[in-house]
């Protein structure tokens, strides 16, 4: 699913009312329909009180159309017109008036902090105030309006977003925004919903089509990518009948160190389970009986040293490598990963953990880098690699920067792990809190290390081995809960992660009730 900035939602309005010569009224009556049908499911006609507090722009107009079909449904509705300006948009005025001719219970006007009404924590508060049309931070009595509803606890439901919030843009003032327990946005949900210092605020939310013009949303470049099943699906490479094991690859896993052997057992098992085809693991000399007793599949060589690693030597040439996981910052093993990355200039390679930290310390490493080399730096790594940021936006563009510099894919983990291939940004839906666990970079890694070794290509290891990761881990702590999981989980997983992409969904036995 793409991702539209604000900008391009209003073209996108524009392009729409022309092509499907519809008026802009009968969009937001399209939205608003959703929106209230959303709520009928859900109170099937319960006497609750729904208070909707509608600013004078577009988005108080989403919440005026909501209002009258609630009322129409016969709810109890209360409607409060935060008026905070004069100039109502076109489409506010027609449905304020339209509103009026349903209910006797005219939109109470709030010009300041006496309007504000009691609200008990038994009632539902739309809040329609501000939409993508926000252009200054809440201020005055209309951020304290936000204040006043946040500290309710009455169930509140942003329309389009939560009030105060701008889409595609760094927050100014965190008291100002409406905390929303759900959201209801249209068409598709806002960059700001996936980025640390926004997310909380729409941590819950669905994306309502509205119908907006098919052509302008497939052509038009979007700001992310947002990845879940159905693009998963698209880039998963099916296999052949007469594949071998040499079909999928020889991938090769450079980690460990002494007291970290299990970051190499990690990372090496990972690859097997994606499917890698065969799997050596470079590890220093106390790795070995390890590894060849906990992964027997893996052909296992050692460095000279016991402890650490000092120079790679091999005697094959892998389709992939995964370097990095618990190798420590020895000055012997920067000097090793500085002759890997002069000396295999031609083959994907995956860098994360200590080869990360070791780049941040030795930063003329950094143009060694093969091009479309895979980075995976969890915030920490990548603050030494980019250094600080004064916010999300300005993480992501300075992330661009150095992925366009190096010319290489950086994976941003987090909540909404998010991959950075110079413009592009892909936003992973997959995952949960039970992967904050050990290990879990190293079976990423893993996961990568061995999609690339299958012959996906960098970019697509990346986004798809991200999400195979995050579904797995999913389906781990669906099994387990989240504080149980373990990387060995999340990696056993990995097979029903496969099974999961094509799997039919069962058939709902409970059909949503359409009727009014
Ligand atoms: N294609 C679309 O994008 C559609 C958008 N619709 C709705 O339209 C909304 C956008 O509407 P608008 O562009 O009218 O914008 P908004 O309704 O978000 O509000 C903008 C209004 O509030 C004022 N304002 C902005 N920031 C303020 C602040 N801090 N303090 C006081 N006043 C402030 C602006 O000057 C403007 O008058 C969307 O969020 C959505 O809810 C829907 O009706 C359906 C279609
Ligand atoms: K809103």
């Amino acid at each position: 699913m793409k991702i539209f900035s604000a900008e391009q939602l209003y073209e996108a309005d524009k392009v729409t009312v022309e092509k499907q010569q519809i008026t802009s009224e009968a969009l937001m009556e399209r939205a608003g329909i959703q929106i209230f049908n959303w709520l009928h499911q859900r109170l099937n006609g319960a006497p609750v009180p729904i208070r909707i507090f509608c600013g004078i722009g577009n988005n108080g107009g989403d919440g005026l159309v909501v209002g009258r079909m609630l009322i129409e449904h016969g709810y109890n509705v209360i409607v409060y017109v935060v008026n905070c300006s004069d100039k109502r948009s076109k489409n506010f005025l027609l449905n304020y008036d339209r509103i009026k001719n349903v209910t006797k219970k005219w939109p109470i006007l709030m010009k300041g902090e006496d309007d504000f009404p009691e609200i008990n924590a038994e009632d539902i508060i739309v809040d329609a105030i501000f939409g993508i049309g926000l252009n200054r931070c809440p201020g005055g009595w209309v951020k304290k309006l936000i204040q006043y509803l946040n500290e309710s606890s009455a169930f509140k439901l942003a329309i389009d977003i939560p009030s105060g919030l701008y889409p595609n843009a760094p927050l100014e003032d965190t008291e100002a925004v409406l905390k929303a327990n759900h959201t209801l946005t249209f068409q598709t949900p806002k960059l700001a919903f996936f980025l640390p210092e926004t997310a909380p605020y729409a941590s819950n939310f669905d994306a309502f089509e509205i119908g907006l013009d098919i052509e302008f949303l497939q052509t038009t470049e979007p700001l992310a990518q947002l990845i879940g099943k159905l693009e998963a699906q698209r880039f998963y490479r099916p296999r052949e009948k007469f594949d071998h094991k040499g079909t999928y690859g020889h991938a090769l896993i450079v980690a460990g160190s002494y007291g970290k052997i299990g970051a190499a057992v990690l990372s090496t098992t990972a690859a097997f389970r994606i499917g890698a085809g065969m799997v050596t693991a470079f590890v220093p000399k106390c790795g070995y009986s390890i590894l060849q007793t906990t992964v027997p599949e893996a052909m296992v060589v050692t460095d000279s040293e016991n402890d650490y690693l000092t120079q790679l030597s091999i005697e094959f040439e892998p389709s992939a490598m995964g370097i990095g996981m618990g190798i420590g910052k020895k000055e012997a093993t920067v000097k090793a990963l500085d002759g890997i990355l002069k000396s295999k200039k031609d083959i994907p390679m995956v860098l994360d953990a200590d080869a990360l930290n070791i780049l941040s310390e030795k930063k003329s490493m950094l143009k060694l880098l093969p091009k479309n080399t895979i980075l995976t730096p969890h915030p920490g790594e990548l603050k030494r690699l980019i250094g600080d940021w004064k916010n999300d936006y300005d993480k992501l563009e300075k992330t661009r920067q150095f992925s366009e510099k190096y010319e290489v894919i950086v994976i941003i983990k987090g909540a909404y792990t998010v991959t950075v291939y110079g413009e592009k940004l892909y936003i992973n839906t997959t995952g949960n809190p039970g992967m904050g666990t050990a290990g879990s970079g190293d079976a990423l890694c893993g996961v990568i290390t061995g999609l690339l070794s299958q012959g996906y290509d960098p970019l697509l290891a990346s986004v798809f081995g991200v999400y195979m990761h995050g579904r797995a881990g999913d389906i781990a702590a669906g099994q387990l809960g989240y504080e149980a999981v373990m990387t060995g989980d999340v990696i056993d997983n990995l097979s029903e992660a496969y099974l999961d992409l094509f799997a039919r969904q069962e058939p709902s036995t409970t059909e949503p009730d359409e009727k009014k």
